[in-house]
Formats: structure tokens, sequence, C-alpha cells
């Protein structure tokens, strides 16, 4: 208890401080002019793409010196590129193909460097990586039944999965084993049975998801503990309202997220929690069945200007009802009665191709245009991303700034196909970013390319 006071004290003294140091910025911004207000939100795209592929040529120099991060650095480098609709030269892409084959283990699943112990979270990041790069070359050097065979072994008995041999059982490797899975069309029944109990015993009272059971609810395990129910077909188990309400005041007065209640904002939440609010903002069925408005859609849509039902599938008079549009079909899947998925394990497959095709009928669940302002004017630095005014940058803040400030910008859309209104971006439209698959968290286009090759081969 004294600890937890203690942490109590030091948390609000370092809160006043993120918090004055925030304020400050947003007051210099009020106070200069308009047209230099606009220069201020601007992305710096050629000073990001700068410090990434530096940093990738560096790596690519020293691929040969021992850390367990390499796979990792590979991801958030080429993933952040990606989403600033660049790409990087062959010989790059090569070394990058090369380097992440020798960190394939013959037994499957990939280590943090060749010879090393493979591991599900590095094993996400190399997969993640070369979906990222594409092309046959990159996608066909994933040995895909051996990778199987890995998360067979990796698989505990709870139903969770372990984050290598002899290693801890937690939400992360759930979601890190069933996205790689999913996404290489390699899920089957054997691997999803009992996860979905692993993970629900890992919702909080606070409705947040925690790493393990009787830990405390935090963003990154939220993210993970969410898309893997989803791409599991068990999401109907979670407590969707009270996940709701613990997320939406994980955005604090900074403008940013917070990873758990008390704690400072950073930009990395951006990601963590903006991509738990984008998943949500796809499951209005299941929510609102949740919420006892069992069997009838709300379309705020129709009765906000922002989101005019012209071109929307919707029936009159404001409400959907089950069964009157093509995505209610396709959502359907999602929502089999709180029990696991007993679908064939194709079906299971393509869960993450139905779900962003689907419409989407829910606004956004926190302020996606305040969200722009912390990542531009207080994550933003001259080239990369950081968690707050005074750090440093860094190629993981600048990968999940990067992809929270593209899941804030398509936020308002009401499907996979519109662009965005210039509105809905903060500054130049020029700002505007690759939209993600919220469930990867890939570039969509690099997405349906390998959802394409895997489900060919
Ligand atoms: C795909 C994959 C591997 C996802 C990982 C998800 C993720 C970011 C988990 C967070 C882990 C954690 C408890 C951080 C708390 O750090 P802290 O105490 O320094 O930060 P805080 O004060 O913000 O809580
Ligand atoms: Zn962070």
């Amino acid at each position: 208890m004294a600890a937890e006071m203690e942490r109590g004290t030091k948390t609000q003294e370092d809160q006043w401080m993120v918090q004055s140091q925030v304020f400050q910025i947003y007051d210099l911004f009020r106070r200069i002019p308009p047209n230099s207000q606009f220069a201020l939100l601007e992305l710096q795209r050629d000073k990001h793409i700068e410090y990434l592929t530096k940093g990738l040529k560096q790596l690519s120099r020293s691929f040969t010196v021992l850390d367990a991060n390499r796979p990792w650095l590979c991801y958030w480098i080429l993933h952040s590129i990606a989403l600033l609709r660049d790409s990087v030269d062959d010989k790059l892409e090569n070394d990058c193909i090369d380097f992440l084959s020798r960190c394939q283990d013959s037994r499957g699943g990939y280590g943090g460097g060749p010879g090393q112990m493979p591991h599900l979270a590095t094993t996400y990041a190399a997969v993640n990586s070369l979906i990222t790069l594409g092309g046959h070359r990159s996608l066909s050097s994933i040995n895909r039944r051996k990778l199987y065979e890995f998360f067979m072994r990796m698989k505990d008995r709870s139903g969770g999965f372990r984050m290598h041999e002899g290693g801890e059982v937690d939400v992360r490797a759930c979601y890190t084993a069933i996205s790689t899975a999913s996404v290489l069309n390699i899920l089957d029944d054997e691997l999803i049975q009992n996860v979905g109990d692993y993970i629900l015993s890992c919702q909080t009272y606070e409705g947040g998801i925690a790493g393990e059971p009787g830990s405390e609810a935090h963003g990154g395990y939220t993210f993970c503990g969410l898309a893997a129910m989803i791409l599991i077909n068990e999401v109907n188990r979670l407590d969707l309202p009270a996940l709701i309400n613990w997320v939406v005041f994980r955005q604090g007065v900074e403008c940013g997220f917070q990873g758990r209640t008390n704690k400072l904002v950073d930009g990395c939440y951006s990601f963590w929690q903006g991509g738990v609010a984008a998943l949500i903002q796809r499951l209005h069925l299941i929510v609102n069945e949740q919420m006892g408005l069992s069997n009838i859609l709300e379309c705020e849509c129709s009765t906000d200007s922002d989101y005019d039902s012209t071109n929307s599938d919707i029936s009159e008079g404001g409400q959907c009802y089950e069964g009157t549009s093509s995505h209610v079909n396709e959502t359907c899947q999602l929502r089999e009665e709180g029990q696991p998925n007993t679908s064939h394990p194709a079906d299971g497959n393509n869960v993450g191709y139905n779900f962003i095709k689907g419409h989407v009928y829910m606004r956004p669940l926190f302020d996606n245009i305040a969200l722009q302002h912390y990542i531009l004017l207080c994550s933003q630095e001259e080239g990369g991303f950081r968690d707050k005014p005074g750090k440093n940058r860094d190629y993981y803040h600048t990968c999940y700034c990067l992809s929270g400030l593209s899941v804030s910008q398509y936020s308002c859309t009401k499907d996979v196909e519109s662009p965005p209104l210039p509105g809905d971006v903060l500054g130049p439209y020029s700002n505007l970013l690759e939209r993600v698959h919220p469930l990867y968290n890939v570039v969509l286009d690099r997405y349906y390319e390998a959802h394409e090759f895997f489900t060919r081969s």
C-alpha cells in the first residue's frame, strides 16, 4: 500500500510536469498566426524518411552484431517508411530479406538474430517486415509449415501461448501467434483452442485487458487481447461496454493517450489505444447486442452531418436492421453467441479480410483531431517521433506514433475505400498517411498482397 501511494505521488508530480510542458506547446501554438500554425502542423515527411533510411542502412551494416531486437527494428523502420508512402531501394530490401531468412530457425519461427532461439514477438516482427516489403522473394521466404509447428510447440495448457521455449505465457504471445498465423493463412481450430478462455481471464474489473490474469489493464495488452479475440471469432465473449468505458478515459487533457490509469501520456499509445478504438468501431453489432440494443443498429452517421447517409446502405429513419445490408451478413461470422469458433478453419483465416471490408457505423471513440495535435506538436521531431516532450526520438515511437496518426486520420471514414475528408486530417492534406489494417498493423495494400499470396499458396 505504501509503495502504491509512493508511486501515486511520484506519478502526480510527473503528470503536472508533463502537462505544463504540453500546455506550453499548445499555448505557443495558439499565439502564432494561422499560416505559421499550419506550417507547424506539417508532417516532416522528408526528415522522417531520412532518419528512418539512415537507421535501416546502419542496421544492415551491423546485421552481424549480437542483439535480440533486430527483426523489431526492421519492422518499426520498414512499416514507418511504408506509412509515409515510400519504399526502400533494392539493395536494402534484399539485405533485409536475407537477414530475416538467417533469423529463421530450422524448426520454425524467427529469433532476434541468426542462431538465436525463436521467439513469438520477433516472429511477428519478422513476418510483418516481410509482408511490408512484399513481393515473391520476400513472401516465399517464410516457411509456413515449420512456423505452424513452432506455434503448436508454444501452446500452453492454459490455452495461451509462451513467448519462447520455457518463456512466459501472456496476452502478447497470444496476439503475436494468432495475428501471424492469421495473416499467413495457417490458423486452425487446434491453434485457436482455449485461447479465448485465456484472454477472457485477463479482462480486468476496469474493463481493459492485462498481460496475465490478475495484472493491471494496459493499452498494449488490451490491443493484443482485443485483436486476437476478433481474429479467433470470439470477441463477443469480452465485456465490450466495459472495454469502451475503460479506453475512452485513457485519452487525457494532454490530447494523447496514457497506457493505464494514473500514468503518463505517451505517443506510442496513439496506436495501442487508438487501435483499440478503431477495432471497436467495427464491432457495432456486438456492442449494440451487449448493450441490449439487440437486432437494431443505431446509425449515428445518419443523424450526424459528418456522417451523411447519401452513399451508405443504411435504411431510412436512422436505424438499420440486421440482414438489410450485405455488410451485416459479412459481419455475422464475428458474432456467434458466446461460443468458441466452430466454423471451418478457412473461414477463420478470412476474418481479418472480412473485418476490414465491413461498413463502419460508429463514430470515433476518441477525439481524433486532438490526438493528431499531440502527435504532430508534442511527439514529432525533426526526423522521428518521441514518447513526450523532453524524451528522445526512437524507432519504436516513430512506428507507433505514425501508426496512431494513420488510425486517427482514417477514423471518420465509413468504409475502407473512402479517403478521409480534409477536415479529418490535421494540417495540410499532404500529411495523409497510408491506411493500416488495424488487426495486424501493416499497411493495408501490403496486407491485401499477402492475403492473396497466402490464399493461393
Ligand atoms: C505486439 C506486441 C508485442 C505488443 C506489445 C504491447 C505492449 C506495448 C505492451 C506494453 C507492456 C507494458 C506493461 C509496458 C509498461 O511500461 P511502462 O510501465 O514503462 O509504461 P506506462 O507507464 O506507460 O504503463
Ligand atoms: Zn511509449
